[in-house]
């Protein structure tokens, strides 16, 4: 065989061989094509048979596609821009919608007397499937956990939040007002964020109280704390919304999931040394406060509790007699876990200070943060609270604040309440569904282990409970005001059985603080809260920051 021929026939055979591979490899990429569509036409179909769509599909909805839901809706969308839609949807859908993340149900519901049903009562306790993406960081602590881990903690925790400790905190309370009162000095005739420093202040008041932390806290590793925390919640935010990033094997592959190694690192280093410090230097009896207490009258409880006003803290003030030895919440802990008759592990402390130290300073330093915004936009507001201070310290204006004094801030009380209501800082709660609910409102069945949305945001901005609802009106929280409306239309606290254990530690704080700063500063805004770009990550911010400007008072 001459060479031209033996040439011509390898190259026939290569271009052969080049054909049929590339046609093999469209005939396997056909298949899988072929596969996936049918996989994902079956995960549809399957996905609307179930018996949980069934039940929910006449319920208000929005337009919906085959296999992703409502998906799309988050899918390229930045946070601040997922809660205006939300908002949006549920103002259109009145009381109650519905959506699918895929497979996953989700009901949002607004009316009281539907959150009622969710809230109240020792049935429907258990968080959604979405509180899963805090548990590498708050394990199994109290805002997580469910069953009896979550009962036992609870009814353990709860007394450290009595009212004769919470008291105790009142000069520490103080001292970290006026601290930042002089940090702010730097900043009068400026325009700033004061977020920044509110969360500084938030997080070392949690660490010499509740944590113990007897050495003043660096401002340095606070500040990165709470920078870490607010990134954090940005990336669960994400996680719970975006289903690419809700699969675990996907998101491990994320530069989101390098992000938040680093900012793990941070958050837990910071709460792993408070531990350690007080466990080196632990003494339970120099930390006691000891409290005499009387008995109140049981009838009262039993009637209020039946309206559905009051939570086991509620209790806790009000139904013990006799002589106790209190401890705040970390050194109470340590009591615990050396205690033999008491199952309380290393791992149950450093859960339970790491959601504390998140859940109590962030939200915290939000409702200030929102507070003060207020302030400066509304000058008459801010007058009348700075009356109120006036008629309580008299001619002493920057005296330390008591306790007793605080009992007296009733109208800085209701300007914070309505801070709390057109701002909640946590802006949505979500249960699971644990058996077939019928609501109250409509004739719409929730179906057990569906993901039940309760927006404080919403309900607190119901046009029929509060008239001109977008309207800064703190007298709405006049009692008599107060009175008239349903109970669960004011939850920024969330209400029933699981709701805020730090509630009372939080008004008192918050009234300490705004009454401290507003009696050193007189608070102006440029904006008026039309300007607010709200983002409701986990807690509700300003994504164009928290912006004031101080001028000092005239007897500061
Ligand atoms: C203005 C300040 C605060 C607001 C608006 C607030 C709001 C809330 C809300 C709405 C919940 C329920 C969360 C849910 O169901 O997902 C909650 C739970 C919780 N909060 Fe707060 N909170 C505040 C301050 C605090 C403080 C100061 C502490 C502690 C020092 C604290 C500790 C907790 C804990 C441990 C839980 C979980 C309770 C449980 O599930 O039994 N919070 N908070």
């Amino acid at each position: 065989m001459s060479m031209d021929i033996l040439n011509d026939t390898v190259q026939e055979n290569v271009a052969f061989n080049q054909s049929f591979a590339s046609s093999s490899i469209f005939n396997s990429l056909l298949t899988a094509a072929f596969g996936l569509v049918l996989t994902l036409a079956l995960y549809d179909y399957w996905r609307r048979n179930t018996r949980a769509y069934r039940l929910l599909k006449n319920m208000p909805t929005v337009k919906e596609y085959p296999v992703v839901g409502h998906g799309h809706i988050v899918l390229l969308r930045n946070n601040p821009e997922v809660l205006d839609i939300f908002v949006d949807l549920m103002r259109e859908g009145g009381d109650t919608l519905r959506f699918s993340l895929a497979h996953i149900n989700v009901v949002a519901i607004s009316n009281p007397v539907d959150v009622e049903i969710f809230l109240s009562g020792q049935k429907h306790l258990e968080k959604s499937v979405e509180y899963r993406f805090f548990h590498p960081w708050f394990g199994d602590g109290l805002l997580v956990s469910k069953g009896h881990h979550w009962r036992h903690h609870r009814k353990m925790i709860a007394p450290t939040f009595h009212q004769s400790i919470l008291k105790s905190f009142v000069p520490t309370f103080v001292q970290h007002s006026k601290a930042v009162c002089d940090r702010l000095f730097a900043k009068v005739g400026k325009d700033f964020d004061c977020h920044k420093y509110m969360s500084e202040t938030t997080v070392n008041i949690l660490l010499t109280t509740a944590m113990g932390v007897k050495t003043q806290p660096e401002m340095k590793t606070s500040a990165e704390y709470a920078q870490a925390v607010m990134d954090m919640c940005d990336i669960i935010h994400n996680r719970q919304v975006k289903m690419m990033y809700r699969m675990d094997a996907l998101y491990r592959w994320t530069n989101m999931r390098q992000k938040d190694n680093k900012l793990m690192n941070i958050i837990l280093g910071m709460t792993q040394k408070v531990v350690e410090e007080r466990k080196s230097n632990f003494n339970a009896d120099e930390r006691a406060v000891i409290d005499k207490v009387a008995a109140v009258s049981g009838k009262k409880t039993i009637k209020e509790k039946k309206e559905g006003l009051r939570d086991d803290l509620d209790e806790i003030d009000e139904n013990d007699v006799g002589e106790k030895k209190r401890l705040a919440l970390l050194d109470a802990m340590m009591e615990m876990e050396k205690n033999p008759n008491i199952t309380w592990t290393d791992k149950d402390i450093r859960d339970e200070v790491n959601t504390i130290m998140f859940e109590g300073h962030d939200t915290t330093a939000a409702g200030s943060s929102f507070a003060l915004c207020m302030l400066g936009i509304h000058q008459d507001i801010q007058q009348r609270v700075v009356e109120e201070q006036e008629a309580i310290f008299g001619h002493d204006m920057q005296r330390d604040c008591t306790f007793a004094d605080t009992l007296q801030m009733n109208y800085l009380e209701r300007v914070i309440c309505e801070t709390l209501r057109l701002f909640p800082p946590v802006p949505l709660i979500a249960r699971k569904a644990e058996e077939d609910v019928k609501l109250a409102s409509a004739p719409y069945i929730v179906p057990k282990g569906t993901t039940v949305l309760i927006s404080q945001f919403i309900i607190h901005r119901r046009a029929s409970v509060y008239p001109d609802p977008d309207k800064f009106d703190p007298d709405r929280f006049l009692p008599e005001r107060t009175a008239q409306r349903h109970y669960y239309s004011f939850i920024p606290f969330s209400a029933g059985p699981r709701s805020c254990v730090g509630r009372k530690f939080a008004m008192l704080q918050l009234k300490v603080l705004l009454s401290t700063i507003i009696r050193k500063y007189k608070v102006f805004s440029s904006r008026t809260d039309k300007d607010f770009r709200l983002q409701g990550d986990i807690i509700l911010k300003l994504a164009n920051g928290f912006q004031i400007s101080l001028e000092p008072r005239a007897y500061a």
